[in-house]
């Protein structure tokens, strides 16, 4: 548990960077902090690992005052990453990735394999080990990064714009592994954004920060969305809210039409929803498995790959984006064991959806 107690940073010129913040971050938690440019994320970041002194107020981490930690082994205990990966570029990637272990006192060789499990964690190939950072793409570079923070295994994890460097293609790739290795590893994640999908994206609980340090909001990402606390979290969160609140809602309550017993063929005959069309389960093994696996096909030879095929648990947003991207205006429900087992079409969802946006309105 993180614990900021009226905690305020006024900086020697004069500006108040946060004002009176109180805040309490579980463990094991995705807390983001978003805001406008200059309204105090980083300042408030960075007075967790000391990077920052608070001018008043205290900061606990597990109950204890963080000024009475020695900043050497409060920030062993913290990860930290930074825009653009902040990597040493004289160093190579492994070596880099060992920084902490090293620090540790662990021997060259331990804290090289460490490392190499830190690697594999990220999705990075062990042929990337021994490159200087300057030989590695952004996203690379991004992912060494969160390698090197985590590979010492501390249990709190500081980011700092993490994904900002990167274009929006590998960036929502990043967000989505880095979601997938929370779920994982359960760190206490604390991530400063200026971007507000991102924060919704990847936060358990979002702190909405206006200029002049004041904290607006501290709630799930659904609650922001449909229940703004003010003017400022309304209108930051405004555009596509409707939207985006189908996303904390999932489609398991949805009706569903169990599909029609394959032919001889192994397609399956849908005429009775699209005259004409048929589903083409990929080949082999009969499962549409991932996307694409599987294609809609019509009598004219027209084809389409099955995009998004939806699994148990999968959000309503997930449903809407796929029933408006298939040609017969029907998702493919897959069941557990990702084979094909319904359908669910616009007229199903539609009752479903409403509720959503109206929360939001
Ligand atoms: N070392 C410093 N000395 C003086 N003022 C500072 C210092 N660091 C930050 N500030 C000021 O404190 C305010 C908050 O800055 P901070 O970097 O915490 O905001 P931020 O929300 O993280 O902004 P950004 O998204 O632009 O990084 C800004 O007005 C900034 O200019």
């Amino acid at each position: 548990m993180i614990t900021f107690e009226s905690v305020s940073k006024t900086y020697p010129g004069g500006t108040t960077a946060v004002d009176n913040l109180d805040l309490h971050i579980e463990t094991g938690t995705f807390t983001v902090l978003v805001g406008p440019s200059g309204c105090g994320k980083t300042t408030s970041m960075r007075m967790i690992n000391r990077m920052v002194t608070p001018t008043s107020g205290r900061i606990l981490v597990d109950g204890q005052d963080v000024a009475e930690i020695r900043p050497v082994s409060l920030r062993l205990g913290i990860g930290y990453v930074l825009q653009n990966g902040g990597l040493f570029p004289h160093r190579t990637v492994i070596d880099n990735v060992a920084t902490v272990q090293r620090l540790l006192g662990l021997s060259k060789t331990a804290a090289r394999a460490k490392a190499h499990e830190a690697l594999e964690r990220v999705g990075l190939d062990a042929s990337v080990a021994h490159r200087y950072p300057a030989q590695l793409s952004g996203g690379q570079q991004q992912r060494v990064g969160v390698a090197r923070a985590l590979a010492a295994d501390p249990p709190i994890l500081l980011m700092d714009e993490p994904f900002s460097a990167v274009d929006p293609i590998v960036r929502e790739e990043l967000q989505q592994e880095v979601r997938h290795l929370q779920a994982e590893i359960k760190k206490t994640i604390v991530m400063v954004t200026h971007d507000i999908d991102e924060a919704l994206t990847l936060g358990d609980k979002i702190a909405v920060m206006a200029p002049g340090g004041h904290l607006q909001q501290y709630a799930p990402p659904a609650e922001i969305l449909t229940r703004p606390a003010n003017e400022f979290v309304a209108s930051l969160v405004s555009k596509d809210r409707g939207f985006r609140a189908l996303s904390f809602d999932t489609l398991d309550h949805v009706p569903s039409t169990p599909l029609p017993a394959p032919r001889r063929d192994g397609s399956i005959d849908m005429s009775a929803l699209a005259p004409g069309w048929v589903l083409e389960p990929s080949a082999g093994h009969g499962t549409a498995g991932a996307d694409g696996a599987a294609q809609w096909v019509n009598t004219d030879g027209a084809r389409f790959a099955v995009a998004g095929a939806l699994r148990p648990g999968d959000s309503l947003r997930m449903g809407l984006d796929a029933v408006l991207a298939s040609p017969i205006a029907a998702a493919l429900l897959l069941d557990a064991g990702g084979r094909p087992a319904g359908y669910i079409t616009l007229g199903d969802l539609t009752p479903h959806l409403r509720p959503g946006v109206v929360a939001g309105a």
